[in-house]
């Protein structure tokens, strides 16, 4: 594999890190995660990114001390991070989970009396205050009332993450938390937890699979593949210079040839792979050079992406004049940037 090890960048406190962790569920490589070392800053979000299961979940189960690595170590402040399954310590306080199944919450029990139970009995005298304040937070103080099991997906998931920021932890690890969410709350949600980590500076772990959300909310980003760190970087850098094939088909709306396909779109490499982002392609006026054919044209809101073909090649441009290019309707193009990777490093 390209690379194992993140680099942690100079001036960063950091909260959590796991020197070469492994953990394997079959005995093997197969499965799990591989000499894994990541460094997590405090008070910023950290993204871990990858393909369905390349192990973004394994990784964070050990991180929080849920799972008990084969080998190497996890640390919390410096000091070795306790396993939960022997007894939660003042540690687990401090690292809240939210993963997308809501298993812990009553549906019949109001939205009160399940933030409630968050709390450690000898709290229960400031449970007012409390549950007043991460209610407020997240915007669901009139839902006090409603049983849990009649609220929407996006509500849920606000009284999840209520739940969790009750006892004020310093790392929230967040498990696709947006997956039930529709895309209009779910912006408003995300601008909620980032202001959540600026106002308590509580340090954010995200997996997710929307690219979107990695580019807008990651201050870090973590790429993982088959168990093992192949890129890490802020999103900034990783969407204009990825090193891998693979992180740019993660985070980007893109189109990948071989050179041979690339060289009908004009483009000449001598290396393995060609991408093509959608955002680099832009359509041209010239009827002369309107040899490619709309094939898709897929709805994105206040723009449009299409499918264009030619030649047995198919490339993603993304068009802002929306309703202009109708499929099977001819255009020209032209390619403003083009990424290539040879096969080794794919
Ligand atoms: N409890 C388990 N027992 C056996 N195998 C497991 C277990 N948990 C995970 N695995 C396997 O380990 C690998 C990594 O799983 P993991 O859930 O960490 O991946 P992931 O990247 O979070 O996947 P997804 O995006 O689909 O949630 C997968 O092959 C998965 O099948």
């Amino acid at each position: 594999m390209f690379e194992q090890t993140q680099t942690s960048r100079p001036g960063n406190n950091l909260i959590l890190e796991t020197i070469a962790v492994t953990k394997n569920y079959f005995g093997d490589k197969s499965s799990g995660v591989n000499n894994i070392t990541v460094f997590v800053p405090q008070g910023k979000i950290t993204a871990i990114v990858g393909e369905s299961g390349s192990g973004k979940t394994t990784l964070l189960k050990l991180l929080a001390g849920m799972l008990k690595p084969d080998s190497g170590d996890v640390f919390f402040h410096g000091q070795p991070m306790p396993l939960r399954s022997i007894a939660s310590t003042e540690e687990h306080y401090k690292i809240a989970m939210v993963s997308q199944d809501n298993h812990d919450m009553d549906p019949a029990a109001s939205v009160w009396e399940n933030i409630g139970r968050g709390l450690p009995m000898a709290d229960k005298n400031y449970e007012l205050p409390k549950i007043t304040e991460a209610l407020t937070l997240l915007g669901i103080y009139d839902l006090r009332d409603m049983p849990f099991g009649k609220l929407s997906g996006g509500e849920k998931q606000r009284v999840t993450i209520a739940k969790a920021l009750i006892n004020k932890p310093e790392v929230l690890m967040l498990d696709e938390p947006f997956n039930q969410v529709d895309a209009a709350y779910r912006e408003g949600l995300q601008h909620d937890i980032r202001q959540i980590v600026k106002e308590w500076n509580v340090t954010v772990l995200l997996v997710s699979h929307d690219p979107a959300e990695l580019l807008s909310m990651a201050d870090e980003l973590i790429v993982i593949k088959e168990g093992e760190i192949v890129e890490n970087g802020t999103p900034e850098e990783l969407y204009h210079s990825p090193k891998l094939l693979y992180t740019s088909k993660i985070l980007v709306s893109c189109s990948e040839m071989t050179a041979a396909q690339a060289r009908v779109c004009g483009i000449k490499s001598k290396r393995g792979t060609v991408v093509v982002y959608a955002e680099h392609v832009s359509i041209t006026n010239m009827p002369m050079g309107a040899k490619w054919t709309v094939k898709q044209v897929l709805f994105k809101g206040f723009f449009e992406e299409l499918i264009i073909e030619r030649d047995e090649v198919n490339l993603r441009v993304l068009n802002p004049n929306r309703g202009k290019h109708p499929v099977g309707s001819k255009i020209g193009i032209s390619i403003k940037k083009f990424y290539e990777f040879g096969r080794w490093l794919s």
